[in-house]
Formats: structure tokens, sequence, C-alpha cells
């Protein structure tokens, strides 16, 4: 598992711009098993299917749907991270596809954030492993040249909502049980400054200060009220509208969209390609203290004995 994800984000000539193209390389044997079906217009579809991750691919809209299948709550792993990463950057590269709803196939969660247990009684050579496979995943949703919106039909803490907020819009299903935030402040640990800073692109400076020292988790009518989600619908609405609202981005010419969006995503993207070693160095650091094990373990605990 050591060399998984081990890429870089490329520049690709775009006419006389340069956009952001991500590139997940993967040293193993992908699970992914794949049918092709050819739909009326000869356009061709296409479903994949690996442990973690669910894609179908309808060739004639260009919409592919990335489900998340991880039980019992899509938790981050390692594996989940990797499969993920693999199955949007094939995405990516497929001509046939033009925008990626990411969903959950599981009842209730969109996904539980990262794995704790990656992070809880390991040693520092796989915290560093882990960390890598989660930068890995901000870079290519945040910076995805396709079209990316999050059909969030469950609860989304921490890493859920972190991938929703680096895609370009969220639509939140309408059930007062579910909640979506940055939570790490709850669970004894810290946002690191990407996480930070694509809140305040989000929500803005002041609601990302409030949300973070206090790791609020936010029902999906508060998330709409400050702007974390676009836009609330009946649960059983969530991927039609999602689609719809893909079928409006896709009417925008796909060089014009991804300059701009590049333009606006790209210094961010920078910054932590820069800095990927020093935050790797800085997340183990801060994991392995005793302190911040004691914290993880309690939280992991109490989220047994709430069940029990
Ligand atoms: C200057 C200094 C700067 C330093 C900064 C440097 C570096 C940064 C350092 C750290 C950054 C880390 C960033 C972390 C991000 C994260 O994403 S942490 C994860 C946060 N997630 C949560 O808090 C969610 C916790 N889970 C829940 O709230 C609930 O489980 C639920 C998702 C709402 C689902 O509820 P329910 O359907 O009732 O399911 P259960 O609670 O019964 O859970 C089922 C089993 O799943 C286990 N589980 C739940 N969440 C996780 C998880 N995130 N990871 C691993 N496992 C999880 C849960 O324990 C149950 O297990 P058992 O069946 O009991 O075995």
């Amino acid at each position: 598992m050591a060399a998984v994800l081990r890429r870089g984000f490329r520049l690709v000539s775009f006419g006389s711009s340069q956009l952001l193209c991500g590139g997940c390389k993967h040293g193993r044997t992908s699970s992914l098993s794949i049918c092709s079906t050819s739909s009326r217009n000869s356009s061709s579809s296409s479903s994949s299917s690996s442990s973690h991750v669910k894609v179908d691919l309808d060739g004639s809209t260009g919409i592919a749907v990335v489900k998340f299948q991880s039980s019992p709550v899509n938790s981050m792993s390692l594996d989940f991270l990797t499969e993920l990463c693999i199955s949007l950057e094939k995405l990516e590269l497929d001509r046939s596809c033009r925008g990626v709803i990411l969903t959950s196939a599981l009842p209730k969660i969109f996904s539980a954030g990262l794995d704790i247990t990656e992070m809880y009684g390991k040693n520092p050579e796989h915290y560093a492993e882990f960390w890598k496979s989660v930068q890995e995943i901000w870079l290519k949703v945040y910076g995805y040249s396709k079209i990316a919106i999050a059909a969030i039909n469950g609860s989304s803490p921490a890493g859920g909502c972190l991938v929703s907020m680096a895609c370009d819009y969220r639509i939140m299903a309408d059930d007062p049980r579910y909640r979506i935030g940055l939570n790490e402040a709850q669970l004894g640990i810290v946002a690191p400054f990407w996480f930070k800073d694509t809140m305040v692109n989000t929500v803005g400076f002041r609601t990302t200060e409030l949300s973070l020292q206090f790791g609020l988790m936010y029902s999906p009518s508060d998330a709409l009220k400050i702007g974390l989600v676009d836009q609330v619908v009946p649960e059983e609405n969530v991927l039609s509208t999602a689609t719809e609202t893909i079928t409006k981005w896709l009417a925008i010419p796909d060089h014009a969209r991804e300059i701009s969006k590049s333009m606006m995503r790209k210094p961010m993207v920078d910054r932590l390609l820069a800095s990927r070693e020093s935050d790797i160095k800085n997340f183990v650091n801060f994991i392995t203290k005793d302190s911040i094990q004691k914290s993880l373990g309690f939280y992991m605990n109490s989220l047994k004995q709430r069940k029990a």
C-alpha cells in the first residue's frame, strides 16, 4: 500500500490557458469491475464497482454518479480514499464524462468523515501515508476539471463535509436528523489550514471562525442559511435535483467553466502542493501526541457507548 497514491497536479494546456488536472498514480491492481452498454445515440454507458465506490456513467448525458458504498458509515479509510481517487481520476480522463455527482449508497449517511481508526494506535509511517491520501482526495475534488456536485443524502461530518465543500455545488436532503460541518474540535483535533480555507471560501471568515472553534454541526436548514449547502430538497429528490442542476452547468461551454474554476481555485491548490511535506509532518507530529491519541480513543469509545 506504500506507493498507492503518488501523484502531483500537472498543468495541461488548454488554448492559451493552463488548467489544473489531477493525476492519481496508484501502484496496485484495482478491483474495479467494469461493464459497458450502448445507449440509443450510440454513446456508451458504463458501470464500475469496487468495495467502497460504485460508478455509473451515462454516456449520453456525460453525467457520472459516484456512490459511496462503504458500510456501515462511509468512513474514509485509506482504501476508500484510494478507490475514490482512482475512480475520479478515471472519469476525469474519460472524454465521455463531463460532470460527476458524489452521493451515498447507504441510508442516512453521506460520509462519517475520515476513518478515525486510521488515525489511532498506528505508526507514524501509516499516519503519513493516510494523510497523503487525504490531501490527494482534496486536491482531486477541489481541483477537478469537470463539474462536481455533492448530493448529500445523509450526515456529513468533518472529512465528509470537506469533500462536499470541495465540490462546485451542494444539495442536501431535508431531514432534520442529518448534520453537516467541520466538527474536528469536538474530537479534540484541529482542522488543518486547507480544511479551514475551503470553509472560509464557502461560508466566509466569521462563520468559519465560530464553526471551527465550536466544531459546529449544522442541520440542513441551518447549513442552507449560512451557505454551507446551496439547496435543501426532500430526500427522494436529492439525486434528481443534482441531475437537473448538473444539466444547467453542462449548458456552459466546458473550457470557459473550467478556466473560471481554475482561476478561483488554483491559488489554494498551489498552496497545499507547495507545502505537502510540511503538512504531512505537522499532521504526524500532531496525531502522535499522547494527548491527541487519548482524545481520539475517548471519542471512539463514546461513539460505541452511544449505541449501547
Ligand atoms: C497548528 C496545529 C495544527 C495542527 C493540524 C495538523 C493536522 C491536522 C490534524 C488532524 C486533522 C484530522 C481531520 C479529521 C477529520 C475527520 O473527518 S475526523 C472524523 C469525524 N467524524 C465524526 O466525528 C463522525 C462520528 N460518527 C458519528 O457521528 C456517527 O457514527 C454517524 C456518522 C452520525 C452515524 O451514526 P449511526 O448511524 O448511529 O452509526 P454509529 O454511530 O452506530 O456508527 C456505526 C459504526 O461506525 C463507527 N464509526 C462512526 N464514525 C466513524 C469514523 N469517522 N471512523 C471510524 N469509525 C466510525 C462507529 O464507531 C460504529 O462502530 P461499531 O459498529 O460500534 O464498531
